[in-house]
């Protein structure tokens, strides 16, 4: 698990993290969203312990990561997906990291073939496609086999199979019981990987939670209807104050779950065609709730001391 207690980051004037504090639960994968700027990476840098919160802290299972023994044993990170990669091949790289982490080198070959690099463990990574890069450093990230994973964008720049293998291969190592935390800009990717998540927008927590509450909290509940008695419909709706708008000859009513609309219909003798709830991207949820917190900010310019 990761939990984080009001963590604050300044750069000279700067607020890049403030008093934000989440948890990462384990056996599922987090995801961790915000526009540009929003000081995601910041965030990831204090979990690993480059970066020393202004103030707050961030523990690892109960530790911070500067307390930890075995840092590697505890939490892998796949950080920057262009890194310039020496000229060794791929078995030497994972090799020097393992000896001097103290890790056998048995887990090499392991990882690499759980990683899928094993038919070209002894290729130079130098002229490794970004794929197969990104695919080396989660083995390196997984040679210490530990408990709890940071992935920073880590589908950028891939194409749909290697974006399909990551998010494959996430879900597999949650299934394992470890904590994934992953974050991204691209938001339909995340609700298609993430069960959880934290959002952040200008350096504080927006929302935390599963990735369907944050959908629906932010797009509202509308259900699309459709009747042969248009007419009767609307007046029942307007009997009873309830919203709606008109859509290509259908009905879109909001504040209402599809039971209780049909229940409405029925007891109104009115009968329906369609009846289908509508739920909103994760786009539009992002968007509306980001959008709302940098209004937000604006209308209250208080700079934390
Ligand atoms: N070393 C630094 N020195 C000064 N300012 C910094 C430093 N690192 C980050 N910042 C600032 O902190 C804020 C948060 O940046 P951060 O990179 O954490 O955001 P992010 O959410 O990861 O953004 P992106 O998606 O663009 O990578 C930004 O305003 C950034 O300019």
């Amino acid at each position: 698990m990761i939990e984080a207690t009001g963590l604050t980051k300044h750069y000279g004037t700067t607020v890049a993290v403030r008093d934000l504090s989440f948890r990462v639960e384990p056996g599922r994968v987090t995801g961790f969203l915000g526009p540009n700027g929003a000081g995601k990476s910041t965030t990831m840098r204090m979990i690993l312990g480059l970066d020393r919160p202004t103030r707050g802290e961030v523990l690892i299972d109960g530790q911070r990561y500067a307390d930890l023994r075995l840092p590697l044993r505890e939490v892998g990170a796949l950080l920057d997906a262009n890194w310039r990669h020496p000229n060794r091949s791929a078995r030497n790289h994972l090799r020097w990291m393992a000896t001097s982490n103290g890790i056998p080198d048995s887990r090499v070959d392991e990882v690499l073939e759980l990683v899928g690099l094993s038919s070209v463990a002894k290729k130079r990574a130098g002229g490794f496609s970004l794929g197969m890069l990104q695919r080396l450093g989660i083995a390196s990230a997984l040679l210490g086999d530990p408990r709890v994973l940071l992935f920073d964008e880590p589908v950028n720049g891939l194409d749909p199979e290697g974006i399909q293998w990551i998010r494959t291969f996430m879900h597999a190592l949650a299934e394992e019981g470890r904590t994934i935390f992953v974050s991204s800009h691209l938001l339909s990717e995340m609700a298609q990987t993430a069960r959880d998540l934290v959002v952040i927008g200008k350096g504080s927590l927006i929302y935390q939670g599963t990735t369907d509450d944050f959908v629906h909290r932010a797009t509202g509940r509308t259900v699309r209807v459709r009747s042969p008695q248009p007419e009767d419909l609307r007046t029942a709706l307007t009997e009873r104050r309830i919203t709606f708008t008109e859509q290509d000859g259908a009905l879109l009513v909001s504040d209402l779950t599809s039971a209780e609309l049909g229940d409405l219909a029925f007891s109104a003798g009115i009968t329906l065609h369609e009846l289908s709830p509508q739920t909103g991207s994760l786009e539009e949820a992002f968007m509306q709730l980001t959008g709302e917190s940098v209004e937000f900010r604006t209308g209250t310019p208080k700079e934390p001391g």
